[in-house]
């Protein structure tokens, strides 16, 4: 095939067997201005690499001397600097998730949509260029880099040394070089956002931003302007031009925090966003390319969510291509003594007064609470005991009957056993609050069970009377770990 190109064009090199297909993917990057080179097997493939570097490889999976993915394994094998994408046929999503977890930059669905291609393909590019180093292995011995001083520091705010956070360290930093995404797992308040934070500072985006995004917290008309952006009078209210978290995150890291409450339209946009790394901002004409590594999380058992048709399953796959488990904290017992003095030291820190003592017999009353809403919750509990200790040494026992996580008595009717509430920090008439989000927090967990009780725990009726959106309620039951009676959870209809 003529090869009008630049020399400095970047040069491809795309591998099936398939006449129709190679002449279709030839065409289409030679109009790019690529330089493209072909092969129809494996072992044709894989001589051409050897006698001279590519930029990217596009391999078919199935080849009929063997798999792409062999080589795609050869290539990481020898740490070869080419992007290697990867066509997979519809439906095998484990072949394309087996294949990201090998190294490849992406994978591209048959039949093949062509802009989505172009857009892979020059993302590979421009990737290739920037002189990122090739997504390693996840388990491959390359991956096994000594954290910087940012990494590492953001490897030791998660304190623990048990086994399962050492293990869970430890993948943090093999899998963060790779462009893979990742599915935080883990019940809420073990440490999710924590190592979603560590993976970006571990990561060559370190120095790049970290855009959190709460996907339970925002209404639902929001959502595309938030994720996308929106042009100056796309929408009323729309003042003026405002980027998305996909533009914000350029570069860096997106944080997606409890996807599995983003609604199933969404999750058709997300899903083309990551797919075509392209995001249209309301009220635009023009696309912008998106470079960003999706890191997200749930508390949800999200395969349950897809085989009940509550999650996409596509979306599922996209954003689970490797899975960091974060252990509960009864799992890891061993490590309550170093996180409350870590966790002690950080409150003394922000409220200015001295680290309070933490004595053996607190430290075993400790140990005996169930703590249910994990490292959070410890540390909510050791909060309220520093307030409300006398002098250096820690007391708990007045901070665990103030516990909005303590268990309720699941006789008692929901008027009287909605969580019970702390003494609020109340500022005398003309003070300032000394812990303003403590104090705020305070307020609003009293204003939701006042709704809650009242409601019968019906979280939809709860919503109404505050003006609130079902989303937001339940966004803000969680965070402040509002209990429903006999700690079941509260209900988005009726009484739990
Ligand atoms: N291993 C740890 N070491 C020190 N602090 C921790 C650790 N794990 C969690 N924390 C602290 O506990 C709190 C909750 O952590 P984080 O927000 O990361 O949890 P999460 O799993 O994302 O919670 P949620 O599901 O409720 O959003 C934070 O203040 C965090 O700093």
């Amino acid at each position: 095939m003529s090869q009008p190109s630049a020399p400095s064009a970047p040069q491809v090199l795309v591998v099936d067997d398939e006449p129709d297909l190679r002449t279709l993917y030839e065409l289409t990057l030679l109009r790019e201005g690529y330089r493209v080179d072909a092969a129809a097997t494996l072992e044709d493939g894989w001589q051409q690499l050897q006698d001279r570097p590519f930029d990217v490889v596009i391999t078919d999976m199935r080849l009929p001397d063997g798999m792409g993915l062999e080589l795609l394994q050869r290539m990481q094998a020898q740490q070869r600097p080419e992007r290697c994408i990867v066509m997979t046929a519809y439906g095998s999503a484990e072949n394309a998730v087996e294949a990201l977890k090998a190294g490849a930059f992406d994978y591209l669905t048959k039949p093949v949509d062509l802009r989505q291609f172009r857009n892979v393909v020059a993302s590979a590019i421009l990737e290739r260029n920037n002189g990122t180093p090739r997504a390693p292995r996840p388990n491959g011995a390359a991956m096994k880099e000594r954290p910087s001083g940012a990494a590492q520091s953001a490897l030791d705010r998660m304190v623990g040394q048990s086994a399962p956070m050492l293990q869970v360290k430890d993948r943090i930093s093999k899998v963060a070089r790779s462009m893979a995404p990742v599915l935080v797992r883990g019940e809420s308040g073990t440490g999710k956002e924590l190592a979603a934070r560590a993976l970006h500072a571990c990561s060559h985006r370190g120095e790049g931003p970290f855009v959190t995004v709460n996907c339970g917290a925002i209404p639902e008309s929001l959502l595309e302007a938030e994720f996308f952006g929106a042009r100056k009078g796309s929408y009323t209210g729309a003042t003026a031009d405002r980027e998305g978290y996909f533009q914000a995150a350029q570069g860096g890291t997106l944080f997606l925090d409890e996807i599995g409450d983003l609604p199933l339209p969404m999750q058709s946009k997300l899903l083309r966003a990551i797919q075509e790394r392209q995001v249209r901002a309301i009220g635009s004409t023009q696309e912008d390319a998106v470079d960003v590594r999706i890191v997200s999380a749930t508390h949800r058992d999200l395969a349950a969510d897809v085989a009940s048709g509550r999650f996409r399953q596509d979306l599922y796959y996209r954003l689970n291509v490797i899975e960091l488990v974060m252990p509960p904290l009864r799992e890891r017992r061993e490590d309550l003594p170093a996180l409350c003095e870590a966790l002690l030291g950080r409150i003394a820190q922000d409220s200015g007064m001295p680290v309070p003592v933490l004595s053996p017999a607190v430290l075993d009353e400790l140990a005996q609470q169930p703590l249910p809403g994990n490292v959070r919750e410890l540390e909510n509990l050791l909060h309220r005991a520093a307030a409300l200790s006398d002098g250096q040494v820690l007391q708990i026992d007045a901070a665990l009957s103030a516990s909005p996580e303590s268990p309720v008595p699941p006789s008692a009717a929901p008027a009287a056993t909605a969580a019970p509430i702390a003494p609020a920090p109340a500022p005398a008439a003309g003070d300032m609050p000394s812990d303003l989000q403590a104090y705020l927090d305070q307020q609003e967990r009293e204003i939701l069970v006042r709704a809650l009780q009242e409601t019968g725990f019906n979280r939809t009726a709860a919503a109404q009377r505050l003006g609130l959106s079902l989303r937001q309620i339940r966004y803000r039951i969680a965070r402040l770990g509002i209990a429903a009676p006999g700690g079941e959870e509260a209900n988005d209809n009726g009484a739990a």
